[in-house]
C-alpha cells in the first residue's frame, strides 16, 4: 500500500493526532517539539502533507526543502505567515480551517474588552498577589452606551458586535467588502467612513493581515481618537503600528488597550509588557478545547484526504473555487486538459503561446479552462506542472497563456478552441459536448472531423487523390493494429485530414510506413 507522511510541525488536538496514527496509509510523524531548523532541514524534505499553526512559517527557507510537498494544512484561519505565492510556484495546495475558532477568538476578544474597561487583570494581582483590598482604586468603566468601532465584519468581528450589542452598546462596523445589509439588518450602524471608527469609544479589530491592514491604525488615526479611547487586537500583530500604539498607551491618549497578538511572536521583550494600562495574552485567539477539537480533528482530515489526492477542503490557491463552478462546466475543463495534451503531441516542440478561446455559456470560465488546457499542454514540458501552478510554471518558460471569451456560439452551445503555437507551427482544436455527453473534437486545423476525444489517435493528412485511404488500411492490418473509429474531413485546397482511433499502441515503424505514402502530408500520433 502507497503511504503518505503527514508532518504536524505545532501542537494540534489528541483527536487530530488518533486519525492520522489509525489511517494505515498515513505515515505520521509528530514534529511539533522539534526545533524548526531540524524540522525544514531533516523532517520537511520527506514530507507530502504539513499541517502548521502561528509557530510555524512556511516561508522561502521551509518551501526550498518542501520538495516532495502536496499540500500545507493551516490548522486556523490567518494565513499572514504562509508564502501562498510561493507555495503556489511549487504547485502547493495551502488549506485553511476557517471557522473552527470562530467562537474561541470571539470570546477572548470580549474577555479583553471586558478586562480594559473595569482594568480586571490588576485588580485581580493586586488583592491575589500583593494581598491589597483598595476598592477605591479599581474604578472602571461600563460597555452599556458606549461606541464601539468593529474594523472587519467576518466571522468573528460580526459575532464580536452582536455580543456587545448585548452589552447594549452601539456598534459601528467598517468593512469596504461586505453587503452593508450585514450590518444594518442587525440594527447597527456601517459606515465607508474611518473616521467615524476613529471617533468610537472602543475599538476592535478583525481584518487578516494585508498589505491594506498593516498598520491600519498609526499615529495619525490614534490622534484622532477620543482622549480616553480603549483598543482591542485579537486579530494579528502590527495591524495596530506597535510603536504608535505605545507612545498612545504612554501619553493616556489611549486609556487601555486589550492585544493577544503581537509583531514578532513570541513577544516575552516587547516593550508593550511595560506598560501597566495594557492586558495581554500569548496569542489565545484559538486556545479553547472546543476550537482545538474541531482545528485538530478538521485538519486532520483535510490533511490525510489531501495526501491521497481525495479533495483539498478550504484550498486558498486553487485556480478555481470549485463550490462556484457549475456541474457543467466540469466535463469541459477535463476536455480542455485533454485537447492541450493532445495538441502538444501533434505539434511537438518548444511551446510559444497557447490561447484559449471559449464561447456559449463556458466563455464565462475560460480563465480556469486556461489553466486546464495550460496543464494538459505542458505537461510533456514540465514534470511538476499542476492546477496551483500552471501560470508560474508558462511564465517561467516563456509560454504567453490567453485566454478569450467570445460570447455567444452561432453553432455551438458551448465551443472551445485550442491553438497551440510552438516553434514549429501553429495546431488548432474545437471541441464540444453535446447533450449525449461525449466529449467531441468538432475541427482540426480548419478541417471538420468530428472525433470522440479518446483512446490512441493517427492524424493524417494527405493529398485528397483516390486510393489513400485503402493504402492507410493496408499499412495498419500489416502492422496489426485495429482501426475503432474514422474520420475524414476534406479542405477547399484539396486536402483531406483522417482522425484515425486505434484499439492498439502504434510503433515508430508503423508511423514511417503511413509517413513514406505518396500522398501524405504529415502524420503525427497522439496518446489521450
Ligand atoms: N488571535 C487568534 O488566535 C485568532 C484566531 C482566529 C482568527 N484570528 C485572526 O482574525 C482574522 C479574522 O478572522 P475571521 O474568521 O473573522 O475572518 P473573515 O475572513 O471571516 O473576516 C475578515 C473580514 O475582514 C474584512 N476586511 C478585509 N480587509 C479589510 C479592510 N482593509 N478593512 C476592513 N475590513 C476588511 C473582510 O471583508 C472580512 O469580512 C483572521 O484573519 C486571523 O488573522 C486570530
Ligand atoms: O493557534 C494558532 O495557531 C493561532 C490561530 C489563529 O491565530 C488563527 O488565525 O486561526
Amino acid at each position: 500500500m502507497q503511504k503518505y507522511t503527514v508532518v504536524v510541525c505545532d501542537h494540534i488536538h489528541e483527536a487530530g493526532l488518533k486519525m492520522l496514527q489509525d489511517d494505515e496509509a498515513i505515515n505520521f510523524v509528530m514534529a511539533a517539539d522539534v526545533d524548526k531548523k531540524e524540522l525544514v532541514e531533516k523532517i520537511i524534505p520527506t514530507a507530502d502533507v504539513a499541517i502548521t499553526r502561528s509557530s510555524t512559517d512556511v516561508d522561502s527557507f521551509f518551501l526550498e526543502h518542501a520538495d516532495n510537498m502536496k499540500a500545507i494544512v493551516r490548522a486556523g484561519v490567518g494565513v499572514d505567515n504562509v508564502d501562498i505565492p510561493g507555495c503556489s510556484k511549487k504547485g502547493i495546495i495551502v488549506m485553511n480551517v476557517p471557522t473552527a475558532n470562530t467562537i474561541a477568538a470571539v470570546e477572548l476578544t470580549m474577555t479583553h474588552m471586558l478586562s480594559c474597561m473595569r482594568m480586571f487583570p490588576y485588580s485581580h494581582d493586586h488583592l491575589k498577589n500583593q494581598r491589597i483590598w483598595k476598592r477605591e482604586k479599581w474604578y472602571g468603566y461600563e460597555l452599556k452606551g458606549k461606541k464601539l468601532g468593529v474594523i472587519g465584519f467576518g466571522n468573528i468581528g460580526s459575532r464580536v458586535a452582536k455580543r456587545a450589542k448585548a452589552f447594549e452598546m452601539d456598534i459601528v462596523a467598517y468593512d469596504p467588502y461586505i453587503d452593508p445589509a450585514k450590518v444594518t439588518d442587525l440594527d447597527m450602524t456601517y459606515t465607508k467612513n474611518f473616521d467615524d471608527i476613529l471617533a468610537c469609544d472602543v475599538i476592535t479589530i478583525h481584518t487578516p493581515k494585508n498589505k491594506e491592514t498593516i498598520g491600519i491604525i498609526g499615529e495619525e488615526e490614534i490622534a484622532k481618537m477620543k482622549d480616553g479611547v480603549v483598543l482591542v487586537n485579537c486579530a494579528r500583530g502590527d495591524l495596530y503600528n506597535e510603536d504608535a500604539l505605545y507612545n498612545g498607551l504612554k501619553s493616556g491618549k489611549i486609556r487601555f488597550a486589550g492585544i493577544d497578538v503581537f509583531g514578532k511572536e513570541p513577544a516575552i521583550n516587547n516593550k508593550l509588557l511595560d506598560l501597566d494600562n495594557i492586558v495581554v495574552s500569548p496569542h489565545l485567539g484559538a486556545n479553547t478545547y472546543e476550537s482545538q477539537y474541531n482545528i485538530g480533528t478538521q485538519a486532520a482530515g483535510n490533511a490525510i484526504e489531501a495526501a491521497k489526492g481525495i479533495s483539498y477542503p478550504n484550498a486558498l490557491n486553487l485556480p478555481i473555487d470549485e463550490s462556484k463552478i457549475p456541474e457543467f462546466v466540469k466535463p469541459f475543463l477535463e476536455m480542455g486538459q485533454k485537447i492541450g495534451f493532445m495538441a502538444s503531441q501533434i505539434n511537438k516542440s518548444k511551446i510559444v503561446s497557447i490561447r484559449v478561446k471559449g464561447q456559449g455559456e463556458i466563455g464565462n470560465y475560460v480563465d480556469s479552462l486556461a489553466t486546464f488546457v495550460t496543464v494538459g499542454a505542458m505537461s510533456h514540458s514540465s514534470e511538476t506542472i499542476n492546477y496551483v501552478n500552471a501560470d508560474f510554471v508558462a511564465k517561467e518558460k516563456g509560454v504567453d497563456v490567453e485566454p478569450v471569451n467570445l460570447g455567444d456560439s452561432a453553432v455551438y452551445k458551448n465551443l472551445i478552441t485550442v491553438k497551440l503555437t510552438t516553434n514549429e507551427g501553429t495546431t488548432t482544436i474545437s471541441a464540444t459536448i453535446f447533450d449525449d455527453g461525449v466529449q467531441r473534437i468538432v475541427s482540426i486545423d480548419g478541417f471538420d472531423n468530428e472525433v470522440a476525444i479518446k483512446g490512441d489517435m493517427i492524424l493524417f493528412k494527405n493529398s485528397d487523390v483516390p486510393g489513400v485511404i485503402g493504402s492507410v488500411g493496408t499499412i495498419l492490418s500489416n502492422n496489426s493494429v485495429n482501426i475503432s473509429d474514422f474520420s475524414l474531413a476534406r479542405n477547399e485546397n484539396k486536402e483531406a485530414l483522417a482522425v484515425i482511433l486505434v484499439d492498439n499502441v502504434v510503433s515508430d515503424k508503423t508511423l514511417e510506413e503511413l509517413a513514406s505514402l505518396e500522398a501524405c502530408k504529415s502524420v503525427s500520433y497522439a496518446r489521450l
